[in-house]
């Protein structure tokens, strides 16, 4: 039976910090990746995908808040499921063309999600999930000023506004998302985290300001699909301890006992790492399955064992016999 991955790509991969956030530039990007998934398709490992979406969605709220005068501007929830359409509208396309490339057929779809949160969430009193563009601090201070932005530094890369990104509770579209993937569909789902929706008394829902973290609902979609590897793709090749610091080391297999250890000992950064870690962890010892953290570049190689910070329950006899090497 082919293995079914489920990958986080992140928002920073599809709109680089050091690029102009043009359509160009986004394409190229989300083309850049898809041939890496492609290739994975390919090979015969069931794939869903979601994707980040905090560069862009920041760009959408600029947007709407600087044309407030001749526009009506519209509420986060709606700019998540518009940041969903957009980047899933490339995602769809390039990985067709890709496929087509490889002379492989597979049907990609993207599937609009919605994510129950809870309106009682922390992060709604201090937020903490960076969109937008970086800033020089000074540039922050600012904004912050003239703004009323809440602006936080964001894993010494810069300045970034900062907006509440509840945790994820449910997946709203999961039976769709199973269906569909089970079907032999690529599925692209849970873009951005997913739209932030809160249940009312009367059991219907309605959208609340936020931005959810991909890689928390990407942990919850990899439960839901039964994954056998959940892997959070990034730009650094694994994740690192004492992270900027001269002595900084990167980790590579480890078990969740250790990488526990590691995120009580304060080494994974709010808003960047910290999410990825902590989601990392949860489907390892939820599913009793792998996780992965790696670049996109070494995706490929990451499956075979070969690079990324693996973690799995060595303790454990998973399904995969305890190895994180898994070939399609
Ligand atoms: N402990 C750490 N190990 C590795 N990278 C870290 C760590 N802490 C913070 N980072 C930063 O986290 C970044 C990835 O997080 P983020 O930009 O939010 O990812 P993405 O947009 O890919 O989801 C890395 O580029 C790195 O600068
Ligand atoms: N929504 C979200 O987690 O986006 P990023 O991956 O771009 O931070």
């Amino acid at each position: 039976m082919s293995k079914t991955v489920v990958v986080a790509l992140g928002g920073n991969a599809i709109l680089q910090s050091k690029q102009e956030g043009t359509y160009e530039n986004q394409l190229y990007n989300v083309k850049t990746s898809s041939k890496f998934l492609a290739k994975l398709i390919k090979e015969g490992y069931k794939l869903v995908i979601t994707h980040g979406n905090g560069p862009q969605v920041g760009n959408i709220l600029r947007q709407n808040e600087e044309a407030q005068d001749v526009v009506p501007p519209m509420p986060m929830d709606v700019l998540n499921g518009e940041s969903q359409g957009f980047i899933g509208y490339m995602m769809v396309q390039s990985l067709l063309n890709e496929l087509k490339q490889l002379g492989h057929k597979a049907p990609v779809v993207n599937l609009l999600t919605r994510v129950e949160v809870s309106k009682d969430d922390e992060d709604f009193k201090d937020p903490s999930k960076p969109i937008g563009p970086f800033y020089s601090e000074e540039e922050a201070k600012k904004l912050a000023e003239e703004r009323n932005w809440n602006m936080k530094e964001d894993s010494n890369r810069g300045w970034r506004r900062v907006v509440p990104s509840p945790k994820p509770i449910k997946i709203l579209e999961a039976q769709a998302i199973k269906d569909l993937a089970e079907a032999g569909n690529v599925v692209v789902a849970c873009g951005g985290g997913g739209i932030p929706v809160v249940s009312k008394e009367d059991g219907t829902y309605e959208g609340i300001e936020a931005v959810i973290d991909k890689d928390r609902s990407g942990c919850k979609l990899a439960e839901e699909v039964n994954a056998d590897v959940f892997m959070i793709l990034t730009d650094v090749d694994n994740v690192f301890i004492n992270f900027g610091k001269p002595d900084q080391k990167s980790l590579e297999k480890l078990t969740i006992t250790e990488l526990e250890a590691y995120v009580n000992a304060g080494h994974f950064a709010k808003g960047s790492m910290g999410p990825k870690v902590e989601s990392a962890l949860n489907f390892a010892k939820q599913a009793k399955a792998t996780s992965i953290i790696c670049s996109l570049e070494k995706v490929d190689q990451a499956l075979l064992g070969k690079s990324g910070t693996i973690i799995s329950d060595q303790h454990v006899e998973d399904k995969n016999g305890g190895s994180p090497g898994l070939s399609a």
